[in-house]
């Protein structure tokens, strides 16, 4: 997939493209449900391109810290569209200067030039300056330029829009099985693997320390059961793990840090990068009084991860 980084107007493009335009944070059902329609029209000789914004809006124009964070870091969403078949990726640096353009504006001058047969979107999109527009704005200031919109119905579970904004919210109460059937997969961070203060060795629950994550949404602190992707040069490994999130008040921890506990693995993994995927919240992050309560609880955490996954007890 090309990436093509845009800070004023996006280079002119020859090949007959399909785009979507938005953030596609985590690339959700809803997103996936546009993808997949592009894929379906796609005929030969033709691209899909998305347009996706660096920040999200609401962060850049209002500073509201919920959508300062995100589901997948730059990175990850550069493979999951790569992965959905798209072959252009236009990275636009969402500023307050760019949220001026009017919408007249970005259908001539930013999207005017890219060769577009077509533009689809989901039935509440809104763009240009204010969010002024609708899909209908959309339609009629495309349809000068020759290119058809095509607008999806939103893609509900319980009958609410899936929404990349309340799936966040959802990471944040650590309701991570509710994550998972709107994302399609688990919530996950990557990583790199850093030196901690090598306490959990000592207390017998050795724990990779993750750190260059502060891209991501941060989940409610606690424990979680999860599954630890190890990223060798050619392959990976995945581990059963219990996953502890949060401030680690016992050890007066100050900052919030994740940290992976693996079942049945041992070895030293400093350096590489790892990805954690969360599938359930186990329990809060509590204050004990002292390592050796601290100990006892990770030991029934053991338990019960063991106990739900089917694998032996091993207690010495
Ligand atoms: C399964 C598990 C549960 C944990 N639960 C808590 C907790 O409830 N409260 C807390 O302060 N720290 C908790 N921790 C974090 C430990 O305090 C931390 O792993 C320990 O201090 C070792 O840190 P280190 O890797 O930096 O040496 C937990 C860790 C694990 C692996
Ligand atoms: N549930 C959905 N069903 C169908 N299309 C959707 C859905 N959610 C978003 N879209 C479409 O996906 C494109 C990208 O949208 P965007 O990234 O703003 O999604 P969002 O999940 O609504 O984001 P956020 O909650 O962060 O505002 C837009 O065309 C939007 O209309």
């Amino acid at each position: 997939m090309e990436t093509i980084e845009v800070t004023a107007l996006p280079p002119a493009s020859t090949k007959p493209t399909t785009l979507l335009i938005g953030k596609f944070d985590g690339l959700h059902l809803g997103h996936q449900q546009l993808l997949n329609e592009a894929n379906t029209l796609r005929e030969s000789g033709e691209e899909i391109a998305v347009f996706g914004f660096s920040d999200h809006p609401l962060w850049v124009l209002k500073e509201d810290s919920k959508y300062e964070k995100s589901l997948s870091s730059y990175q990850d969403k550069l493979h999951l569209l790569e992965h959905a078949s798209v072959d252009r990726y236009y990275h636009i640096y969402f500023t307050k200067e760019y949220a001026q353009i009017t919408p007249e504006q970005f259908v001539r001058e930013q999207l005017g030039q890219l060769n577009l047969t077509r533009v689809i979107v989901g039935e509440g999109f809104q763009f240009g300056k204010g969010r002024n527009a609708d899909v209908r704005g959309l339609a009629n200031l495309c349809k000068e330029q020759g290119i058809s919109v095509i607008t999806l119905p939103h893609v509900t579970f319980d009958n609410e829009k899936i929404s990349s904004t309340e799936i966040r919210n959802n990471v944040a109460k650590g309701r991570m099985e509710s994550v998972q059937a709107l994302l399609g997969r688990p919530f996950e961070t990557t990583g790199v693997v850093v030196k901690g203060e090598a306490l959990g060795r000592q207390l017998g629950f050795p724990t990779l320390n993750l750190a260059e994550i502060e891209e991501y949404v941060e989940p409610n602190p606690g424990v979680y059961l999860g599954v630890v992707e190890v990223h060798y040069e050619k392959s990976s490994a995945h581990y059963f793990s219990l996953i502890s999130a949060g401030y680690r008040p016992t050890v007066n921890g100050e900052t919030y840090k994740v940290e992976a506990y693996l079942l049945d693995f041992s070895g030293d993994l400093y350096g590489r990068n790892i990805t954690v995927k969360y599938l359930r919240f186990m329990r809060g992050e509590e204050n004990f009084n002292g390592l050796d309560e601290l100990v006892e609880n990770m030991k029934e955490d053991e338990r019960n991860a063991r106990q739900i996954l089917g694998l032996d007890i091993n207690e010495e």
